[in-house]
């Protein structure tokens, strides 16, 4: 079951699973290698396995993370300060749910508060909170849009999310340097125009950006 927070009713965390021991997940690995074609008894990667490991808890640290809570913390003394923030370029690395392979490009983010703000870091943290999980990128604009929009309750929220999908680049269809761009407007991003344009005007335009 989802982890619901109790002040935002938002999913901030993935489903728990039957969690297997480091010994299952190290095992699986060897016969990933094997299915590679290898030995992993080999001495260059008798070690793997154990890598592998530990580079998955930093991959997917965003399922033992809490978006909620990083935006428990904020700030009422703007002096009135009610146009919108924007934090662009927010590079982030995330992990394709169809195929494991990386995701990587960057995320804009705005809000128009409405009497207090949130420290910038933790717009970037709540992207990493939902980057680090095995991703689709339209799910990940949505849920980070849909968590800064309850839990500051702000008058309006965009999220521009661009993403280029090595699942894409690297196998398959072979594409490199094709980028998606998916977005979330919430608010008055959504319901007025020139909200919209002055968010998109700030952030440019994303052709290029990421290369
Ligand atoms: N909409 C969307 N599609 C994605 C995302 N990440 C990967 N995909 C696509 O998910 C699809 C999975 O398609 P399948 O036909 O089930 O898998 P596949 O046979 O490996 O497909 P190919 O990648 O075309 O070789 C592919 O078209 C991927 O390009 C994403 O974030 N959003
Ligand atoms: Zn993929």
């Amino acid at each position: 079951m989802n982890k619901i927070h109790p002040q935002a009713g938002i999913a901030t965390e993935a489903r728990s699973v039957d969690h297997p021991t480091r010994e299952e997940a190290e095992a699986a690995v060897r016969t990933l290698l094997r299915w590679a074609g290898d030995d992993p008894d080999r001495e260059g990667l008798r070690d793997t396995p154990a890598r592998v490991a530990r580079a998955y808890r930093d991959w997917f640290r965003g399922y033992r993370e809490d978006p909620v809570e990083m935006l428990a913390r904020t700030f009422e003394e703007v002096e009135g300060y009610d146009e919108m923030v924007v934090l662009r370029d927010i590079r982030y690395e995330s992990y394709c749910e169809h195929h494991l392979a990386p995701i990587i490009g960057v995320a804009h983010v705005g809000y128009i508060p409405t009497d207090r703000v949130v420290g910038i870091s933790k717009l970037a943290r709540v992207v990493d909170a939902f980057a680090k999980r095995l991703q689709v990128q339209e799910k990940m604009t949505a849920q980070i849009a849909n968590t800064l929009s309850e839990v500051l309750r702000p008058r309006g929220v965009a999220v521009v999310i661009e993403g280029e999908h090595h699942c894409m680049s690297t196998r398959g269809v072979h594409k490199p340097g094709v980028s998606m761009v998916t977005s979330t407007m919430l608010g008055e991003f959504r319901d007025d125009p020139r909200t919209r344009k002055e968010f998109m005007d700030i952030i440019g335009n994303p052709t290029n950006r990421m290369r």
